[in-house]
């Protein structure tokens, strides 16, 4: 722990060095960053004018961009100071002034008699129209960056909105009832998908919001289809349409997705050449853009639009509020938007929660009677009136919640238990994790004495009761299986297929964590796993120093233009050989590691071409956004962290395709972990559609 001076907080409102050393004590001790303190220092230094008060604003206003923040809500400076700035238990009962005290203190000072009105004053602020380095508006502070991105995104979607109309809905009654038949057996739950097409094909901007598994890409490949149909019925030229995701692992998901859910259109009567008119190929937003390795700015821009009349993007709960100012400036201004995505899960790493800004209003719907008439008119649904609300805003006519899960039915505890978790119903949760009424749930404690080895075991063993509930011995037995590998001399499609099958048998386990740090964060629990599988045998690292071995699973954690690797990819190291096509004989083989391309194929890439990867047989929770596990497991950590939240816990229960397995060193009870995460939501502090 650092020692802080204590200055005289009764002088920091009249003493802005005073002031700036203490950001740098704060930044010293990790509350917040370098960053933050360097950006106060740097307007100190150019507004000789601004006083500490006006100072600890925008250090402030820094701090929370960083953790995702879009503003500094002045009245919170009031009300709960507490919140701005995490402070650790142990780090209060040292000899430190802690923000709480500072901001108390300029706060009740004369100086700062009111945030705004000394803020107002300052140079560094404007209210927008300028190019101060800080915008106020009423009681918030922006850093401009934000402010812009917030004003963009919202004239944007805005524009669009506005251009509802409701053409003769006859057209697209019929080929709706093509694409979900009444007569189906799955037509009542079908029925949110049927509407939110409808919504869809009504609006250029629809958000499609609903868990896992409530088929949120069936859906959209069923608004493709309408869309494309009805402009082939008119005799207009169908639309150029793109699939995009934030990462090129939910890329890659999707793809796989997409390409069966196009196939199934053929089942369906649809208008000649309306099927092959929808893409299967799915690209990275990045990609779609046209990143540029070294700057921030993309290829495609206001400017220069992008050649599209259609934009989907997938997992949209991961996009950050720049990268959805910066589709939405590329996107032209006649082209449709529809944004797909868990409003529940968490948000983008980066600042913003775009996504769960579009849908705070979802779940009750709050659609207008004229919405509800057109929906009637084009799915035969009346919308019950729990969804009806004459006061909605133009924006709530834009989103539709899917409702039914396809792939947690009633008896599923999965289900059942993320739906507490969403609900905030802590007791709930933890009579569904702790009881033993779902075979595909489970819950293991680990002992104080020997936490590991239950953990290890699991990890490698999984849960002997149950064939989905795999644990890392089933992907390194494909590995080591002999009699599978190819011979050195065969071909590159022999090597890829081979390498597709570990990469498929390795999604069978994932372990996660909150954390990175501590006894229970991901680097901790590499290192056990690690050691416990070269206990096991199941892995043979060369000596202690070696990274590389054959197994090893790795995670990229930032993108790479050149290698075409994105951050999130995942990849398995394997013996390959060093050319294909042209190996002699088995000693021409080396250690590669093994990723999929996104369009179907293998990535071969030499482990000392990788610069940003770590080793995953833990992952964050954070990290496996984007991704689902046929068994995921969960290990809790022993201590109450801010990073704890509903929406964490509801992600990783979310991954597990078919079981999940809690793993928690405390007791779950009411005043455990488990329960006090699932009663915290975060709140992104954002205006934008407030
Ligand atoms: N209307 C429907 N009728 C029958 N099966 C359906 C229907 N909609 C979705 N499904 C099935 O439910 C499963 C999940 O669908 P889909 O992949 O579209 O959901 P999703 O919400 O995109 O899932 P994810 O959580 O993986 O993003 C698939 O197997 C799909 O075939």
């Amino acid at each position: 722990m650092i020692a802080i001076p204590a200055p005289d907080i009764e002088h920091l409102a009249s003493d802005r060095e005073a002031l700036l050393t203490l950001l740098f004590d704060w930044a010293r001790a990790g509350w917040i960053r370098d960053l933050d303190a360097a950006f106060a220092d740097q307007l100190a230094q150019l507004s000789p004018e601004a006083d500490s008060a006006c100072l600890l604003a925008a250090a402030l206003v820094s701090h929370l961009a960083g953790q995702g923040h879009l503003l500094l809500d002045l009245q919170q400076l009031q009300t709960t100071p507490r919140a701005l700035i995490a402070v650790q238990p142990q780090d209060t009962q040292a000899e430190l002034v802690t923000p709480e005290r500072v901001i108390t203190a300029l706060a009740s000072s004369n100086l700062a008699s009111s945030w705004e009105t000394a803020l107002s004053r300052w140079s560094a602020v404007g209210t927008g129209a300028g190019s101060e380095p800080l915008v106020l508006v009423g009681t918030r502070l922006y850093l401009r960056r934000y402010w812009r991105h917030e004003q963009r995104i919202a004239a944007a979607v805005d524009a669009r909105v506005a251009q509802t109309t409701d053409w003769p809905p006859a057209d697209a009654r019929a080929l709706l009832d093509c694409l979900f038949s009444p007569d189906e057996k799955n037509a009542v739950n079908a029925r949110w998908q049927k509407i939110a097409c409808a919504l869809g094909a009504r609006t250029p901007f629809a958000v499609i919001t609903g868990g896992p598994g409530t088929g949120k890409t069936t859906t959209v490949i069923r608004l493709l289809a309408l869309l494309q149909s009805l402009s082939l019925q008119t005799g207009q030229a169908t639309l150029r349409i793109a699939l995009a995701a934030p990462t090129g692992k939910a890329a890659a998901r999707l793809n796989e997705s997409i390409a069966e859910q196009v196939d199934a259109l053929s089942k369906i009567a649809l208008p000649e050449g309306a099927q092959a008119a929808i893409p299967k190929e799915v690209k990275t937003l990045h990609r779609l853009l046209g990143a540029r390795p070294t700057t921030r700015h993309f290829y495609y821009h206001a400017r220069r639009p992008l050649p599209f009349d259609m934009v989907v993007v997938d997992e949209a709960s991961m996009v950050d509020i720049e990268m959805m100012a910066a589709l939405l400036d590329a996107l032209p201004p006649h082209a449709r938007l529809v944004l797909l995505g868990d409003k529940d899960q968490l948000a983008s790493v980066e600042a913003g929660a775009v996504l769960g800004n579009l849908c705070q209003r979802a779940d009750a719907g709050h659609y207008r009677d004229a919405t509800a008439r057109w929906v009637e008119a084009t799915t035969a649904y009346s919308l019950a009136s729990d969804y009806l609300d004459e006061a909605g805003r133009p924006l709530d006519q834009t989103v539709a919640k899917l409702r039914h899960s396809f792939r947690f039915e009633g008896n599923s505890g999965i289900g059942q238990l993320a739906e507490a978790i969403n609900a905030g119903n802590a007791p709930e949760a933890l009579a569904i994790i702790t009881g033993k009424q779902y075979t595909d749930l489970a819950r293991i404690k680990l002992s104080a004495s020997a936490p590991y080895k239950a953990l290890t075991s699991l990890a490698i063993e999984g849960r002997k009761d149950s064939e989905d509930a795999r644990g890392l011995r089933h992907y390194l037995t494909e590995v080591r299986r002999q009699e599978q590998r190819p011979a050195a001399t065969a071909g590159k499609d022999t090597w890829d297929a081979w390498a597709k099958a570990i990469l498929k048998a390795h999604t069978a386990f994932q372990l996660l964590t909150p954390l990175r740090q501590g006894p229970y964060g991901v680097n901790a629990l590499n290192e056990r796993i690690e050691q416990a599988l070269t206990h096991e045998g199941l892995v043979q690292k060369p000596d202690d120093t070696t990274r590389w071995y054959e197994g090893r699973p790795v995670l990229v954690t930032g993108n790479d233009y050149g290698l075409k690797l994105m951050n999130g990819d995942i990849g398995i190291t394997l013996y390959a050989p060093q050319q294909f096509d042209s190996a002699t004989d088995d000693s021409s083989v080396t250690l590669r590691v093994a990723f999929p391309d996104g369009k179907g194929g293998i990535r071969w890439v030499l482990p000392s071409r990788l610069q940003r990867i770590e080793t995953v047989y833990a992952m964050t929770v954070h990290k496996s956004q984007g991704s689902e596990f046929d068994h995921t497991a969960l290990v809790m950590p022993d201590t109450l962290s801010p990073i704890l939240t509903r929406e964490l816990i509801y992600t990783a229960v979310t991954r597990a395709k078919k079981t999940f397995t809690l793993l928690s060193p405390g007791d779950e009870t009411e005043q455990g972990l488990l329960a006090r995460a699932i009663e915290r939501r975060i709140q992104r502090h954002s205006q934008l559609f407030a």
